[in-house]
């Protein structure tokens, strides 16, 4: 650890261009011009037809505490060499602009702005790794963790994942991710203390070892702790690990809530079957057979279909590390800028690739429910000024390939973005985590089944009005004409 500085803030937790924009940006007095960015994903991870949004607690906390302190103004100017005017001017920021974003727990799609930025363009700039390092992390976990939700169904999924975390605030803020997307508990205390997530668990192999007698070791834990859960492969599960917990169970009677056993290594699904059997025979129909062991959505849907008798499932490793994708691509893209005049001008990035061509303009997303079936149709963005409930029939078209389209008619048409800072100040009120999870519930309600299978699933549309589309296809026109005016042709 660098001793000379302490680390009291987050201001430098971004990149160095980012600073170095800034400073572009005051020395030409630029940096008060209003800016609006956009943050969002191209591809959905895990070739899901989903995202579930998980960040913004953490950027509220961000926000809140956003200054560059007298340790990190010493840095810039000791090691980094920035000049006094500009480290004076440092010194002054705090956010004070306008940020708009989806609740935690909105189900995103690709190409929509998960949230947005309209502040003082330095402000706007140094903030944007910070935000996607929060966002990116945060909702490809909770979306990993959805999947692994859905294969499981009903039965409860227990956060395990600490121990392999990609760190500390990886592990708090990922199971956090995890509760919102719907699981049921976790195995860290810490994160029960600061969230209020429910906190679960068994025992590990050490008590079994410990005692170098399961019999003793499973005595002794349900003696003082009488909700208890048996680790049953140490040593060899049908022959000794279950056996002795029934053994136990029955001896301590009750004594004890003999609530289950659990599966760590072995074949899961003839192991549960096998214990099962076991369990029902001494009368134990109520115990639940937990299984754990690098689990993930894939294993748990082929355990269910081999018949497997499990009933809760253990899941660490897979969900908090998101295993088979390490990161979500979201990006954050200038939209708008004040050009010299205090005029608000659309900004556009282009790209050879369709779908990666930037929609410029200040925009608003609407989620369009159809009424007769509470069915979502689609997601349906608009420039600021314009209201898609005002429509009698709305036209929604795929803003690549626009040959396919639809109307809509008897729909709702709800605004997916809210005010949570304005003006510098919070104005957004947090829901609980509990509230979270159940609008994830009541989210996925409104998907039809093939946007939501793991396999494969059906593109769900996420379409421009025809006012953002010309838009975007003038800006487009513009640009080219001005580039070919540059080169002469
Ligand atoms: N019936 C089953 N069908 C599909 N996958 C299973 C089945 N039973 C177990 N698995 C999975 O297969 C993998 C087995 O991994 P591995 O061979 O490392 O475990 P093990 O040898 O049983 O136990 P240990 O963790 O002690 O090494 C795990 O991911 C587990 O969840
Ligand atoms: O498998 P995961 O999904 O990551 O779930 C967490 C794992 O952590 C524990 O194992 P431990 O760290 O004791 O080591 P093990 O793999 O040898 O069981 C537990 O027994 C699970 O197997
Ligand atoms: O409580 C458990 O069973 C547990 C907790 C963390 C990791 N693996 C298992």
């Amino acid at each position: 650890m660098n001793q000379k500085y302490m680390d009291d803030s987050f201001a430098l937790h971004t990149d160095l261009y980012q600073i170095n924009m800034a400073e572009t940006y005051w020395e030409d007095n630029m940096h008060n011009r209003r800016a609006v960015f956009e943050l969002y994903f191209r591809k959905l991870p895990f070739g899901n037809g989903f995202a579930v949004f998980a960040g913004l607690e953490k950027i509220i906390e961000f926000i809140k505490g956003y200054r560059f302190t007298e340790s990190d103004i010493e840095y810039l100017r000791n090691a980094l060499g920035y000049s006094d005017e500009f480290l004076e001017y440092l010194k002054t920021i705090r956010f004070t602009g306008k940020i708009r974003a989806m609740k935690e727990g909105e189900l995103v799609f690709g190409n929509e702005a998960i949230l947005q930025v309209d502040a003082p363009l330095a402000e706007g700039q140094l903030v944007e790794t910070a935000f996607l390092n929060i966002v990116n992390y945060q909702t490809l976990i909770a979306t990993k963790a959805a999947r692994i939700k859905r294969a499981a169904g009903e039965q409860t999924v227990m956060e395990f994942g600490t121990r392999r975390a990609h760190e500390f605030d990886a592990a708090i803020w990922g199971t956090r991710a995890a509760y919102i997307a719907g699981f049921d508990a976790t195995s860290n205390v810490r994160a029960g203390k600061k969230f209020g997530i429910p906190v679960a668990g068994t025992h590990a192999h050490s008590l079994v070892q410990a005692y170098r007698d399961e019999y003793k070791a499973f005595h002794k834990y349900a003696r003082r702790h009488k909700d208890c859960t048996f680790l049953v492969d140490t040593y060899d599960t049908l022959k000794s690990g279950v056996p002795t917990a029934i053994k136990v169970a029955k001896e301590l009677g009750k004594d004890i809530n003999f609530k289950g056993i659990r599966l760590d290594s072995g074949d899961l699904a003839y192991l549960s079957k096998e214990a099962r059997k076991m369990l029902d025979k001494a009368g134990f129909k109520e115990t639940k057979i937990v299984a754990s062991n690098d689990l993930d959505e894939y294993t748990i849907s082929h355990l269910k279909a081999q018949g497997a008798k499990i009933d809760v499932w253990g899941v660490g490793t897979k969900v908090i590390t998101a295993f088979d994708q390490p990161a979500l691509g979201a990006v954050f893209k200038l939209v708008k800028i004040e050009d010299d005049s205090g005029e608000l001008i659309d900004t556009v990035k282009i790209s050879a690739n369709p779908e990666k061509v930037s929609t410029p303009g200040l925009k608003k997303i609407y989620r369009i429910i159809n009424l007769t079936n509470q069915r979502s149709e689609g997601d349906y963005i608009t420039l600021e000024d314009e209201n898609p409930q005002e429509e009698e029939k709305l036209k929604m078209f795929h803003p690549v390939h626009t040959f396919i389209s639809k109307f809509v008619t008897n729909f709702e048409a709800r605004e997916l973005h809210h005010d949570i800072f304005v003006d510098g100040e919070l104005v957004y009120e947090l829901p609980t985590i509990q509230e979270m999870q159940q609008y994830v519930k009541d989210n996925l309600k409104l998907l039809w089944d093939e946007y939501k299978r793991d396999m494969n699933p059906e593109e769900y549309p996420v379409d421009l009005s025809q006012k953002c589309w010309d838009n975007k296809m003038k800006q487009l026109q513009e640009v080219k004409e001005k580039l070919a005016a540059k080169l002469g042709r």
